[in-house]
């Protein structure tokens, strides 16, 4: 494959903590996109939610351990740098602009995100610098409202195929083999009530949390 077309994924989060849902979704679109790298993203601000449990700094940090060494997975920084809300249209600029005009860019989100994407800052613009991936998850089948309608359903395409024959603009709903119904609420509720989340999460990002007192019950 020509270095023009290139194929880099973004799977953006709160990370609030990275958990084993996000690393084996990472994992198997990295396999299923046949992507030669894929940035996870700890959002500094998350534009749609309450300000974090833990700062973007512990976040990182625990993504970093979770990913380790796993081939092809990259804890990126990159919103860390920035101060205002996390916008992700910036964040595709941004990458737009390293990886060049012909690269195949794919953000990835999951469902329930992706039920609010018309509530976005500049949505329509995210397909200027990146397709769309839209992960299913455990527990949303929800219809898509009309907005969001409007948004996708002339850019959607039926294959990873079809969708590797631009750099950006297309959207493709997929379903990877090992849905888990996994998230970062249930990981930090179980957290505070000093319950067990082995298991939920890498071994290394339990004890980055264990030694570092993250979630537990405030005083
Ligand atoms: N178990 C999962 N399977 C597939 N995708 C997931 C899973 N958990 C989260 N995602 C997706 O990963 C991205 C980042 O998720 P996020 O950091 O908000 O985690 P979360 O578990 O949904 O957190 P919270 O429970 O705090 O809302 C989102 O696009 C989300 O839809
Ligand atoms: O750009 C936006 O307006 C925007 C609004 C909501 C969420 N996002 C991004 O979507 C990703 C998932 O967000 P969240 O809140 O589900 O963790 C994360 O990268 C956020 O920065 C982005």
């Amino acid at each position: 494959m020509s270095q023009t077309e290139q194929r880099i994924g973004m799977l953006g989060g709160t990370f609030d903590p990275v958990h084993l849902g996000h690393l084996r979704s990472a994992v198997e679109l990295h396999e299923a996109l046949s992507l030669d790298r894929l940035h996870m993203i700890p959002a500094q601000q998350p534009p749609l939610r309450g300000r974090p449990q833990v700062s973007a700094k512990q976040r990182l940090a625990l993504l970093e351990a979770g990913i380790g060494a796993t081939p092809g997975l990259i804890a990126d920084d990159r919103e860390l740098r920035r101060d205002g809300p996390s916008y992700s249209v910036d964040t595709l600029a941004e990458l737009r602009g390293e990886v060049g005009e012909q690269a195949r860019l794919v953000m990835a989100i999951g469902f329930d995100a992706f039920l609010r994407l018309a509530q976005w800052h500049q949505p329509e613009r995210l397909f200027e610098f990146a397709h769309l991936v839209v992960i299913a998850r455990p527990g949303y089948d929800d219809p898509l409202p009309a907005s969001l309608m409007e948004l996708v359903a002339h850019r959607r395409v039926d294959s990873v195929d079809a969708l590797m024959q631009r750099p950006c603009g297309g959207y493709l709903p997929l379903e990877l083999p090992s849905l888990m119904a996994i998230s970062a609420t249930y990981i930090r509720e179980r957290l505070e009530a000093g319950k067990s989340v082995r298991y939920l999460l890498p071994e290394a990002v339990e004890l980055a949390i264990t030694q570092d007192g993250l979630y537990r019950q405030r005083e």
